[in-house]
């Protein structure tokens, strides 16, 4: 259980400083951001695709309707049905992105299905435009703006991307003006190019402030959030977050019949420490000690929090009473063995911590058990200090 956040604050707080221009963070800020943005995308991606398919599908049905494919040559017949054809195509990618998004398939998954997705449907929209042009029929171009939209609506792709789609899809309508059998139409869809690129470009504009504003919340977020789990000075989980796991701790432990054991740990004379080596050096004292403690523990659901000013907690989960209470003499050792001179105190020359442990029995409460470990601290500290005292009893 410690540490559950990949990043410090001050890495958040850097990178808020440095700035993030190119739309990327540095080391794991990166892949946190993008699992953070992962979180909802499935559902996001699922509405996305609904509406495409409406729209796209409805476009599809009127164009079956109102085009009399028994007034056209045989040339115009063969360009049709390969419109058709197209819209069939786009029309299982859609599906297929919906499919994805309803089954929530793998995020790389997805992304790829989006870009394809963005590829076609933005190229089938431009080459049934280009039909509409050659067969003589009305058409709305404006339609492709509303493409270019969806090309930079996604959320689960990067701006990056959806620019590189929007390229495609520019060099797509491009390729149609090249190959157009007639000096109008390669007019028209030149003039279609000229005002893709413009709305591309300001389409990508808002995108790059969306994207832009998006990792900023995400680091002011992740920046408050670890603020209010983390004590500043340690790092380690602050008082709040130990009230909050105590609870979790205990009732877990006592429905699952597994041992739980709560030390207590307080750092000797460190008021006549701050007297004669100032405020600022017992602040390094603590974070030494903090890595004493962070040093002693390693498994998964052992937690460590720093619960007032000289203060340590530390809870694990399903450890023995012997394991306990070495980790105990190991914290009372490593603290000692550290070797931060503290000429004022009567116990040794160095800076020495007392711990008190309890086990969880079967009645406690997070207080009771709380109530035993600090009794127990006591204990240490009125026997000398420098020592770690134990609970004999399971009773409160
Ligand atoms: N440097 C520093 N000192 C702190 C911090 N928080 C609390 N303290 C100091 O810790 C000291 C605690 O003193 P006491 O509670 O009297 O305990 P003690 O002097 O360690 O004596 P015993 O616990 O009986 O051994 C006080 O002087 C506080 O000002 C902190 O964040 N940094």
């Amino acid at each position: 259980m410690q540490p559950p956040l990949p990043a410090s604050s001050t890495q958040y707080a850097q990178q808020l400083r440095q700035g993030f221009r190119w739309l990327r963070f540095g080391g794991a800020l990166e892949a946190e951001y993008r699992a953070y943005c992962g979180r909802n995308e499935h559902r996001r991606v699922l509405w996305f695709s609904a509406i495409c398919l409406v729209v796209w599908g409805g476009y599809s049905l009127f164009d079956l309707w109102r085009i009399d494919v028994a007034l056209l040559d045989v040339r115009q017949q063969a360009l049709l049905m390969s419109l058709r054809a197209v819209r069939v195509a786009v029309t299982a990618v859609i599906v297929l992105t919906l499919a994805c998004a309803l089954w929530r398939c793998p995020m790389r998954v997805l992304q790829a299905v989006l870009i394809v997705l963005g590829v076609t449907l933005s190229c089938g929209a431009a080459f049934a435009v280009y039909v509409y042009k050659v067969l003589g029929a009305p058409h709305e171009t404006a339609v492709l703006v509303m493409v270019m939209l969806g090309v930079f609506s996604p959320f689960a792709v990067s701006l990056w991307v959806q620019l590189l789609v929007a390229l495609l899809y520019l060099a797509c309508v491009g390729a149609l003006a090249w190959a157009a059998p007639l000096p109008e139409v390669r007019a028209q869809m030149l003039r279609l190019e000229v005002v893709l690129a413009l709305s591309a470009l300001v389409f990508g504009f808002a995108a790059y402030w969306r994207e832009h504003q998006r990792r900023e919340q995400f680091l002011y977020r992740g920046d408050a959030h670890w603020l209010a789990m983390r004590d500043a000075l340690t790092g380690l989980y602050n008082r709040r977050m130990f009230n909050h796991h105590i609870g979790q701790l205990v009732a877990q432990a006592q429905r699952e019949g597994q041992p739980l054991a709560l030390l207590l740990m307080d750092v000797d004379y460190f008021k006549s420490y701050n007297d004669s080596h100032g405020h600022q050096q017992g602040d390094v004292v603590l974070q030494q000690v903090a890595q004493v403690v962070l040093a002693c523990i390693g498994r998964p659901l052992d937690l460590v929090a720093r619960v007032g000013g000289e203060e340590f907690a530390v809870l694990l989960y399903g450890s023995s009473a012997e394991h306990a209470q070495a980790l105990g003499q190991s914290l009372v050792a490593g603290v000692r063995q550290r070797a931060l001179p503290h000429a004022a105190s009567p116990v040794a020359q160095v800076v020495t911590v007392s711990v008190g442990g309890a086990m969880l029995s079967p009645q406690d409460q997070p207080r009771t058990l709380y109530a035993r470990a600090d009794r127990m601290l006591y204990e240490a500290k009125n026997g000398g200090r420098d020592r770690c005292c134990w609970a004999q009893t399971l009773q409160a």
